[in-house]
This record gives structure tokens, sequence and C-alpha cells, in this order.
């Protein structure tokens, strides 16, 4: 293409390749029944049209996402190590927003809005390698994709699922099904247990055959949906979750949240633990003024709160920021519940788990999907 192309890598903020901030609008989804009168509701556009700024913050780190996916889908193979693949989805994300997050505050104001999560197999959430990791991508690893882009904190949150063999397509398709469902359900007065109905029924109606043996897909029963807020990936104390199982609550969406709808298949338990060496960490948001006996603990926090505030970090970005002898510190700030941990979450070994996400925002007159794309 002409100057207003991408370049592979990505390297052009997008904010040169769309002038005036006039990136692309997400998918509009008219509300239904009772709420059908939001989308000519004169009080409503007007209330929509006050959110100028935060719904092109939205949409620039959506294109971001989007551009970042699109190469990862290309350039991604077996043979890759995992570290390779985390760096050049970062340094995407880093181009692309025009904030390489080196400098003390950099990060908070547009990129990485936490750890390229690229957890392989039984593994379905939260594993990005440390350093010294040397692990490489296999032809039959089926590999969940979560990365977030923010601009202003105003966080994206979407993942899809990467495998190289046909076995594992109707497990993919079950997974990105039932997120289109959980997607479809969604909106004002829609309640969180419905939602997670539907996303189950639509999940476990598919089966998959892998290496001779049939499994029914199933929902795993302790991940979910959430609220997401400003700076806030899990939307902070007032945080709502959105079941992917039967049973969930009866609380309501409201006008003016922000979700991350995610689902996940498993052919294992249905259900994660922590498992492996930790890597994700975030400060907790109101976390307590605790005195610190371990001086690195103190330095490391000053750390994380100019590059990170309560956006989630990993080791690499520790290590890429030059901190050395670091984990005594990191471990203390744990124990001292001033930084959360989030262990990597796996079902039983040799089950298989798939993973599709998009970002929602409720706007007074529309729901709009913000992270959809051309390829889900
Ligand atoms: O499971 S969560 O911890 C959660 C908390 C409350 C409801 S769901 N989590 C939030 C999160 C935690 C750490 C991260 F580095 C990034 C995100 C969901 C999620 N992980 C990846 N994408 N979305
Ligand atoms: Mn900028
Ligand atoms: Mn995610
Ligand atoms: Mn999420």
């Amino acid at each position: 293409g002409g100057a207003k192309a991408q370049t592979s890598p990505p390297t052009k903020k997008v904010s040169d390749l769309f002038p005036d901030s006039s990136y692309p609008v997400g998918e509009e989804v008219e509300y239904k029944n009772d709420n059908a009168f939001r989308t000519t509701n004169e009080e409503k556009r007007h209330l929509d049209r006050m959110n100028q700024d935060f719904l092109t913050d939205y949409r620039q780190a959506a294109e971001v996402h989007r551009e970042v996916r699109k190469y990862a889908q290309k350039m991604i193979k077996p043979g890759m190590s995992l570290t390779e693949i985390a760096e050049g989805i970062e340094n995407g994300t880093r181009h692309l927003t025009g904030h390489m997050g080196l400098e003390e505050g950099d990060n908070l104001i547009a990129g990485v809005a936490f750890p390229t999560g690229l957890s392989l197999n039984h593994c379905a959430a939260h594993y990005t390698p440390n350093a010294g990791n040397k692990m490489v991508l296999k032809e039959e690893d089926v590999m969940k994709v979560d990365f977030g882009v923010h601009v202003n904190g105003r966080i994206v949150d979407s993942a899809f699922t990467m495998s190289f063999q046909p076995q594992y397509d109707n497990l993919l398709a079950a997974v990105k099904d039932a997120t289109n469902t959980g997607v479809r359900l969604a909106g004002i007065d829609a309640r969180l247990g419905e939602i997670g109905e539907g996303i189950q029924e639509a999940m476990e109606s598919y089966e998959v055959e892998i290496n001779g043996t049939t499994y029914p897909v199933k929902s795993i029963r302790n991940l979910n949906g959430h609220t997401i807020g400003h700076y806030s990936i899990h939307g902070g104390s007032a945080g709502k979750s959105v079941p992917i199982v039967k049973g969930g609550s009866n609380e309501k969406m409201e006008e003016g949240e922000v979700y991350a709808i995610e689902t996940f298949g498993s052919t294992g338990k249905g259900i994660v633990r922590d498992d492996m060496e930790t890597s994700h960490y975030a400060k907790v948001a109101d976390a307590p003024k605790v005195a610190l006996r371990v001086a690195s603990a103190k330095t490391l926090l000053r750390s994380i709160d100019k590059n990170f505030g309560t956006l989630p970090f990993c080791r690499r970005y520790l290590d890429r920021l030059g901190h050395e002898k670091y984990l005594l510190g990191l471990n203390n700030l744990v124990q001292s519940g001033i930084v959360q941990d989030y262990p990597p979450l796996v079902d039983v070994k040799g089950s298989y788990t798939a993973q599709y996400e998009h970002t929602i925002l409720l706007r007074p007159n529309v729901k709009e999907v913000v992270s959809r794309g051309d390829d889900y």
C-alpha cells in the first residue's frame, strides 16, 4: 500500500496512519427489546457524544491491537521461541502507540497494558516466558495469545488461539462460537448469570477428536470475563465477573461499563488451578501502606508505581527496565499484599484449552465491540 500502509514488522504509529484521530469505529450492535429506544433517544446520543476522548482512545488502542495481531498471526510459526514471539508482539504495540515505555511514566501514557499471554495446551492463561526461558513453539501446540493495548488507561483486552494442526479446529470453533454468543447476549440490563448459561450451551454443543480420542468441549467453570476500568484490567474492587457456565449471579450489566468477554474451552476437567513459575504481577489498587523491611522492595515499588501503576507487568518488563536481583523484593511486595501475583492457570496435563476474548463498550446508545476485526 501507499504511505498509509502499515509495515511488517509493524513500526508506523497508528496516529500517523489515521489523521485527526479518525480511528475505525468497532462493530456497533443496537440494544434489543426494552433498550431498543436507546438507538434514537436524543439524551442517550448526547451522553455518547460527551465521551469523545474515551471513545477515541479506545478505538486507537483497538486499531493497534488489530494491526499487531495481524502481524503475529502471520509471523508466529512452530520453531520460534516463546520469548521472541512475546517480544515481537510487545515491540509492535510499543511502536504503533509511539510509546516504548523505557522512560519513567511513558508506559502510563500509552502502550503495553499487560503481559503477552502465550499459554500452551493444558495451560489456559497467565503464562509468559521469564528470562532464560528456552521454550520453543511446537507444531502440535495450541497457543492462547492474550495481549493488551492501552491509550491513556483505556485498555483493550483481546485474545485468540493459534494451532497448526486441523485436529484442533473444532475446539477453536467451539470457543469462538461461545465468545461470540457471550458478545451477542451482553448488553445494558443483561443478567450476568444468563450470559454464562448461553456461553456454556454454545461451548458444550461441540466435541473434538484429538489423536484418536473424542472429547466433549467443556467450558472452564472457574474462569470468566470481567469489567475493565480506567488503568484497571479487572475493574477494581467494584469489578464484576461474567461467568462462562450456568449458575452465576443475577446482577445486570449497566450503561457505561466496559467488559472483557472471554471464554475458555477444554478437553480436560474444565477447572483450572495455579501451577508453574509466576510471571504476571500487578500492584493492588487500594494497597495497604505497609512499612517495607526489605530495601530492594522500596526501590522496586517506586519503579512499579512510575512505570505500571496498577497495570499488570511481568518479570521481563523489570529486566528491560534494568532491574537486577529483584526477586526477593518482589516476593516481599507479594507477601505484604501490595502486589498481587497471577500464576499460570492450568487444567489437567494432556488436556487442550482454547480462548477467544473481545472488549466491548456499553455506550448509552449502542453496544460497540471495539476489538472486532476481520480475523475474529
Ligand atoms: O483472570 S483475571 O485475573 C480476572 C480478575 C477478575 C476477573 S477475571 N484476569 C485479569 C488479568 C490479570 C493479570 C493480567 F496480567 C491480565 C489480566 C483476566 C484476564 N487475564 C488475561 N486476560 N484477561
Ligand atoms: Mn502519545
Ligand atoms: Mn485477556
Ligand atoms: Mn480478560
